[in-house]
């Protein structure tokens, strides 16, 4: 259940460089003692009020639509990683900036999640899809269209409270602690505690 006043202190495990306004916290329990590290990056297109997000088709985060993005191979720096991955899951290149740090425990797993994410409000080349993504154009909040509103039941839980965040132009800090379930063979994610903050930069 949301907090009816966000925490104002960031979550272990986050690191925050200055000024930062807590936007939204939620959940409840202690914050879970968190596993080494590995990095992962997520890149989002944002263009002409239109957000292009990728319907997953296998593996991790399989049947949701999520930014491009996936692991950093050792000895890459993270932005060679999002480019990397946004060749290879959409078929587009895009001068990424950085926009946002989540770290996400996932229960069972041996790792954090610490992903960087990255936009771009330009590309080149043509969304395609690809073995492991299948392109699809929504429509931003505020867009007149209308058409396909962003998919929230069918991406990570704590998208919808960073969203807002990044498409207000700031930078983003947050952090989730999560544990996954199955019904039916299908995967879910609950969410036990959260929070985010935003930074302007
Ligand atoms: N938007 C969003 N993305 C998340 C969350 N949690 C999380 O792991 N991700 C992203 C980070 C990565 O882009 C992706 C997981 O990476 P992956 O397992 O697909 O990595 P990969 O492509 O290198 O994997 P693979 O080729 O080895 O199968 O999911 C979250 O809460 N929100």
């Amino acid at each position: 259940m949301p907090h009816t006043k966000p925490m104002d202190t960031p979550p272990p495990g986050l690191e925050v460089y200055g000024p930062i306004q807590v936007s939204t916290s939620g959940g409840s329990g202690k914050w879970s003692d968190l596993p080494p590290a590995k990095l992962y990056t997520v890149s989002l297109i944002m263009k002409s009020g239109k957000i292009l997000l990728g319907y997953k088709k296998r593996g991790f985060g399989k049947d949701m639509y999520n930014g491009f993005g996936g692991k950093v191979e050792p000895g890459e720096s993270v932005e060679a990683a999002a480019l990397r991955e946004l060749q290879e899951e959409a078929g587009i290149s895009a001068n990424l900036v950085p926009c946002g740090t989540i770290i996400y425990f996932l229960e069972g797993y041996d790792h954090t999640f610490h992903i960087e994410v990255f936009k771009a409000s330009d590309y080149e080349g043509e969304p395609i899809e690809t073995d492991e993504m299948r392109p699809e154009w929504f429509d931003l909040p505020g867009s007149i269209e209308q058409n396909s509103p962003i998919p929230w039941d069918k991406m990570w839980a704590d998208d919808r409270y960073w969203y807002p965040i990044m498409l207000s132009g700031r930078y983003f800090v947050g952090r989730t602690d999560c544990g996954e379930t199955a019904e039916d063979g299908v995967k879910k994610y609950i969410m036990h505690r959260w929070w985010f903050g935003a930074r302007d930069a």
